[in-house]
């Protein structure tokens, strides 16, 4: 147990009848002892701020390697900045300390805040084994007046429909404890900035004592206002519409993308200048939208939903086809000199976002794949990727690329570190001993090869 939490006793905030200034003073003092289940990309650095502001903090996690780093203040998560200072910092003052005991951290807490993966099975379905197994831990030392809060993004009425039933299978009824949505809206990568404060927190609960509990906590470690919504549903699909929304913004400039012949423009050009406008914000032409989340919601918003709902779905379809259509580029851009089968390509990039080390879901796999199936070898170079995920690719490092003999490149994922690559390295010699390019699909308008002899082509701007 953290200093604070084991110094005085500890109070729940659901259901008290403490004043919301003594509420606050006890939240800070560390007397409403936390427990964060889930040290992953989100987990990690929102149980920091918690522990910032709490002194309270105990993270939870089913990987013991994991808590073993997290004990030794080591970050596990290296491209997320500011949690390697900020942990150890952390740990050596007893703030924070991290267990595989789910059951003794959950008996000890007041707060216990569930950030576990949430994702969709192989038939698209949401998978919510993993926050299922977390809730039961939590069931296991959940008291009266103690509040749960669900940071994983979830389909809507989770918290009602899967959660409060399972918490309420043990001891516990309803009404004896908050449980309430906070959905965590940050991003890998500026996760502890947007945590404490960037843009809103949006908080709904299952019952209006839930919904006054979670604004108060989260009222404390944000810098910006809290959002309540009229119950955890809605904060439910608040997440989910955001999502949607980016999938179905994504997915037209997909489409405008895959029209640049028959506009005859340059769609890249042609949007930045179209949202100067200020009603206008189309996003970005790419290889395809990856991540375990944008790609998810659409099919979380939709579970149960028997209507229609064709823009949804079709703009998920439409950015499902980007990895085809970026392997059906390379192929016609490699017709005129060889066959696909038996080439061998560079693929740059198989995290789904530069600078993130996830693979889930990401175009680079699919790509891969599609590849293969065409009878392609594929070197896969990714710096920020321990491993790579299950796909057809021999891995290469950046600088052995230049040794390969590679007959076509494209850039799925724009690392900064592919700035180091020698592009010219790549050329070969023509039989009349002239410099010849490959064909190169840049999927995300990142490579300027304009110095070297390959042929180009840009997502949003087609063959240059
Ligand atoms: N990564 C992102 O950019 C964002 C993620 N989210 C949501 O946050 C949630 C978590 O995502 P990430 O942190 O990216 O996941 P992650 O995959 O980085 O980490 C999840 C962690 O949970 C642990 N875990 C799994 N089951 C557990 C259990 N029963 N008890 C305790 N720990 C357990 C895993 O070992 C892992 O360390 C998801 O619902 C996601 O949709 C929301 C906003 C942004
Ligand atoms: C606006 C924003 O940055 N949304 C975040 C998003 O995080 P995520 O890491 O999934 O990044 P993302 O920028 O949406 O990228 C997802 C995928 O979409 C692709 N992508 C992204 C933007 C774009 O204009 N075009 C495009 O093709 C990316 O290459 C990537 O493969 O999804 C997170 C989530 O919803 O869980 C959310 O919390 C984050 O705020």
């Amino acid at each position: 147990m953290t200093r604070n939490a084991s110094a005085t006793e500890t109070i729940g905030l659901y259901g008290t009848d403490a004043s919301p200034d003594e509420q606050r003073a006890a939240f800070r003092e560390g007397r409403v002892p936390v427990a964060v289940y889930g040290m992953g990309k989100i987990g990690l650095p929102l149980s920091l701020v918690y522990a910032e502001t709490t002194g309270a903090v105990t993270g939870v996690d089913v990987d013991p390697d994991r808590v073993a780093a997290l004990t030794d203040g080591t970050n596990p998560l290296d491209h997320e900045p500011g949690v390697s200072s900020l942990l150890p910092e952390l740990v050596a003052d007893d703030r924070f300390a991290a267990t595989t005991d789910g059951e003794a951290a959950a008996a000890a807490a007041r707060v216990h805040v569930i950030v576990v993966p949430t994702v969709i099975d192989g038939d698209s379905d949401p998978d919510l084994s993993a926050l299922e197994a977390a809730v039961e831990t939590v069931r296991s030392g959940l008291d009266p007046g103690d509040t749960v809060f669900v940071e994983s993004t979830v389909p809507p009425g989770t918290c009602a429909d899967v959660v409060e039933p399972i918490l309420t299978a043990g001891d516990r009824e309803p009404g004896e404890f908050g449980l309430a949505h906070a959905p965590e809206r940050t991003a890998s990568g500026r996760a502890l900035r947007d945590i404490r404060g960037s843009y809103p927190k949006v908080v709904g609960g299952v019952d209006a004592e839930s919904g006054r509990v979670a604004a108060l906590v989260y009222g404390e470690l944000t810098d910006n206002e809290v959002v309540r919504t009229s119950d955890a549903r809605t904060a439910e699909c608040v997440k989910l519409f955001e999502g949607v929304y980016r999938d179905v913004n994504i997915a037209l400039a997909n489409e405008l993308a895959t029209l640049t012949g028959a506009f005859g423009v340059d769609v890249i050009e042609t949007i930045e200048a179209a949202n100067t406008q200020p009603y206008c914000d189309i996003l970005t032409p790419g290889a395809g939208v990856g991540g375990h989340c944008i790609p998810y919601y659409p099919y979380f918003l939709l579970d149960g939903v028997t209507d229609p709902a064709p823009l949804i779905r079709t703009a998920r379809s439409v950015n499902e086809r980007m990895p085809g259509f970026v392997v059906e580029t390379l192929v016609d851009g490699l017709a005129a000199d060889r066959p696909i089968e038996g080439a061998t390509v560079a693929l740059f990039g198989v995290a789904y976002r530069a600078g993130v080390p996830e693979t889930r879901a990401s175009p680079a796999v699919d790509i891969a794949r599609r590849l293969d199936r065409l009878g392609a070898t594929v070197l896969a170079v990714d710096p920020v990727l321990d491993e790579l995920p299950a796909m057809p690719a021999e891995r290469v490092a950046i600088d052995e690329i230049p040794d390969r003999d590679v007959d076509a490149a494209v850039l799925v994922t724009a690392h900064d570190e592919f700035r180091r690559v020698d592009w010219s390295a790549l050329e070969r010699e023509g039989a009349d001993g002239s410099r010849r390019g490959v064909p190169v699909v840049d999927g995300r308008q990142a490579l300027d090869l304009s110095e070297t002899a390959h042929d180009v082509y840009t997502v949003g701007r087609g063959w240059d």
